[in-house]
């Protein structure tokens, strides 16, 4: 299942921040003094550069030493594998699924490369972790697969540029609600072992700009990022959990003052963006550091490429080490000072750490695997049947046979059961979970907008609105939560069932004389519906992808039908920092509202306000509802009747095969037929859905409404999922109990559509998913 498990608890971490001080270099040997006393392995002084203090100075203790305390501080004779040994740690669970980000910080020359790359004879800490993770792989006891993959990017005068790929193009950076910040169009190679990264690491460093400045001979240019995923996947293909650590290794480029470098024309640009990016990420410090002694403040993540990519190293989901260099020098004091100030503040930085549980999206690929694999195996196992029962001098006689294998079929049968019992719960988490997601990106904008409510100190009112729909929002997520471990319970119980049931089943076969055939059937009949139920998870993958891209399509709609055109729509995504891709013109026929080609792609970020009173667009659950408000209550949509039926007509993967075909047709209220191609994903009988369809639904309905229902409609394992479908027990179906007595753009959430008889929809009389609807008020 995609999603079985109830979110990980989250933990807080501090960054964990180490100061290496490197040795003079042979020149600076000849002209520099050495002003860096490291007094034990947390604590460091800087002494005073300037010698010649007047008298005055001296007697009312105007000196420039400073002392610093932090986690871990290296002297000029510490190797990198000092370093490390306190960080392996981190690094070791990366392979348990949590997210890991090391960064080098300092001025120019000050030995971040040499910490984070190295030597031969000194290797960095790219090397020293990647050895790490594979040792650690290899060392590995369970039964678990690992995978493991490799990215490397540089951002070089703010563009970002792939140094696995010989001449990469311009990459963009986006926002995924799963993932977080991604970069489209990033090479990511599996990799079977260390050496093989080490292989591409020296090659994206050829690739890498550097230059020879006046402060470092070999310079880096750009701020390098290393990313290792590894994928660990449980080998039991049912509920198999897929954990996915990430390790982010960063060297930063230098930074440097122009008249330090000498740098002119294309050096000073290099020079300046650097810096700017530099900037960037030290006011993120600054905001975070202050965030954690002040309360919330506005963090400028959005200010570089670089913040952005940086953005979970250092706020979110990872745990995160920040090596600060120094140089020993007296005339790199000031920057020594610096690199220590910002690097005292980065101590006050928190993330929240948990671990990465396999989600919708991280499964898709594994299932159409796991289906194809089934699926041969099937035929195989069809084919050794065939081949078995000719080879049977005496084939039982159909009395016979029905008589030895009755037991095989109650067993059968039971498993069929158990089977659809899972798929039941699962889906039922499923909807939790997916719910939860949207609560969770929903509560990360209302963090932001109130930090810019309380910086801009604007509206009290507003803050207070936002604050209120924070904790709806939370209280919501917890209960989710609480629902979604009931669940688990139930499916574990379920999975015991179901090593019973396959125990027995062996044990039948053990006892009867014809063990290879009985054992080849039962495999057979077993696989079958492994395969069933992995079909049915495909199909809620694919549901979950339709209902994503069919409320893109309402909020098209919905931003056209407010009177936006396509430019206020472009400059309105902008402002959000969203990139709108693949843009069609709409369709000159039907208006604002016929946009199926640009959002069948699905390409916009959900992360977006949402300027008019709708719900937000992206809940499963209250998909089919909003489609349903959004057009039958506004004037505009009666000027758009020919809006192009949004069916799935793309979608005709395994979905549909696991349902029966219901060619039937439904009268709707306009006095149009549905007729039903196809099957689609519902709880709820053809034959019930006909007519509540008729008695709730306006006479003004949208062929996207249309569409939605038909699917459902048309969905036929309510017979063979047993009592608790039939009754249409999830929400999506739930919904089409209702009448929606509500004005646009009022909340609804899950549990205000309730069974006729006043009971909640949900499972095994569980609480329904909580999400919370767009409230009119808040404009974030
Ligand atoms: N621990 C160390 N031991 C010996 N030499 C070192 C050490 N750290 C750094 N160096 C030397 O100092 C010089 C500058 O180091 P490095 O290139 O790593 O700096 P940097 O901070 O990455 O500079 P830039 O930001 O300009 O890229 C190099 O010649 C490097 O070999």
């Amino acid at each position: 299942m995609p999603s079985i498990r109830p979110p990980a608890s989250k933990q807080t971490a501090t960054l964990l921040v180490a100061v290496k001080c490197r040795p003079l270099t042979g020149a600076e040997r000849q002209r520099s003094r050495h002003i860096i006393q490291v007094l034990d392995d947390k604590n460091v002084v800087v002494l005073d550069p300037d010698l010649s203090k007047d008298y005055l100075d001296l007697i009312q203790n105007r000196t420039k030493e400073r002392r610093y305390s932090f986690d871990h501080v290296y002297a000029p004779g510490c190797t990198n594998a000092d370093v490390y040994k306190n960080i392996s740690s981190t690094i070791a669970g990366v392979i348990q699924g949590l997210n890991a980000t090391v960064f080098a910080y300092g001025s120019t020359g000050s030995g971040k490369t040499y910490t984070m790359v190295g030597t031969r004879k000194d290797p960095g800490l790219m090397v020293l972790s990647l050895h790490t993770i594979f040792d650690l792989i290899k060392k590995d006891e369970s039964s678990d697969t690992f995978e493991v993959s490799c990215s490397y990017l540089e951002v070089y005068n703010e563009v970002i540029y792939d140094l696995l790929e010989k001449s990469s193009g311009h990459l963009e950076l986006r926002e995924d609600p799963v993932h977080g910040i991604i970069v489209a169009g990033l090479r990511s190679i599996k990799v079977q072992s260390a050496d093989r990264i080490l292989e591409l690491l020296n090659l994206g460093n050829s690739r890498r700009k550097t230059e020879s400045t006046e402060a470092n001979v070999t310079s880096s240019r750009s701020h390098a990022v290393l990313e290792i995923t590894v994928k660990r996947k449980q080998k039991n293909q049912y509920g198999a959990q897929i954990l996915r650590g990430k390790l982010a290794l960063v060297d930063l480029a230098g930074s440097e003052r122009a008249s330090e470098t000498n740098s002119n024309g294309q050096k000073f640009r290099d020079g300046a963006n650097i810096n700017r990016s530099l900037l960037a990420l030290a006011n993120c410090i600054n905001a975070l550091g202050k965030q954690h002694k002040k309360g919330l403040a506005y963090v400028p993540y959005r200010n570089s490429k670089l913040t952005r990519i940086l953005k979970d190293g250092l706020s979110g989901n990872s745990q995160t080490v920040m090596v600060a260099t120094i140089s020993p020098a007296d005339d790199q004091y000031h920057h020594t000072i610096n690199t220590l100030k910002y690097a005292d503040r980065a101590k006050e930085i928190k993330t929240h750490v948990h671990k990465n549980i396999g989600t919708v999206d991280t499964h898709v690929e594994d299932y159409q695997k796991m289906i194809d694999n089934l699926q041969v195996e099937v035929c195989r196992l069809k084919k050794e049947l065939a081949e078995k029962e000719s080879q049977l001098s005496i084939r039982p006689t159909e009395t016979a046979a029905d008589n030895e294998l009755s037991w095989l079929n109650i067993l059968s049968r039971e498993i069929s059961e158990n089977v659809q019992e899972r798929i039941n719960l699962q889906k039922a988490l499923f909807e939790l979970e997916e719910t939860n997601i949207h609560n969770r990106i929903e509560l990360q904008h209302l963090d932001d907008a109130i930090a810019k409510q309380q910086v801009q100190e604007k509206d009290g009112t507003v803050l207070q609105a936002l604050k209120s729909r924070r904790q709806l929002i939370l209280d919501n997520i917890r209960d989710n939560d609480e629902a979604g471990a009931g669940y688990k319970k139930d499916i574990e119980l379920n999975e015991k069932r179901r090593c019973q049931l396959q125990d027995m089943i062996e044990e039948a076969i053990s006892n009867n004389g014809n063990k290879t055939y009985l054992h080849i059937l039962s495999q057979y009949r077993l696989l079958g519906m492994a395969n069933a139920e992995l079909q049915f998870e495909m199909a809620m993958r694919d549901q979950v992808i339709h209902n994503q891209r069919e409320a893109l399509r309402n909020l098209w709609n919905m931003l056209f039908g407010l009177g936006l055109n396509q430019k206020q729509i472009m400059e309105l995504a902008a402002k959000q920092g969203l990139t709108i891709e693949g843009y069609a013109t709409p369709n000159a026929n039907s208006g604002g509202a016929k946009l199926s080609s640009l959002l069948s792609h699905g390409k916009m970020s959900p992360f977006m306000s949402y300027p008019g009173p709708v719900a937000p667009p992206y809940t499963p659950t209250t998909c089919f509802f909003q489609q349903h408000q959004g057009f039958s209550s506004t004037a505009f949509l009666r000027g758009h009747q020919d809006t192009s039926p949004i069916c799935r007509e793309e979608h005709r993967s395994s979905y549909y095969m696991l349902s029966q075909d219901y060619s039937h047709t439904l009268n709707t209220p306009l006095g149009n037929q549905w007729t039903s191609q196809r099957s689609g994903a519902c709880f709820s009988t053809p034959q019930k859905l006909a007519q509540e369809t008729r008695s709730f639904y306006p006479p003004a309905i949208s062929d996207a409404c249309r569409c939605s229902n038909e699917q459902l409609a048309s969905y036929s394992c309510s017979e063979s999922f047993g009592r608790q479908t039939k009754e249409s027990l999830f929400c999506s179906g739930q919904n089409l109990n209702q009448v929606s007595p509500h004005g646009v753009g009022n909340a609804h959430r899950c549990e205000d559509f309730m069974r006729p008889d006043g009971t909640n929809c949900g499972l095994c009389g569980k609480s329904p998913p909580r999400s919370v609807g767009y409230s009119q008020e808040i404009q974030i």
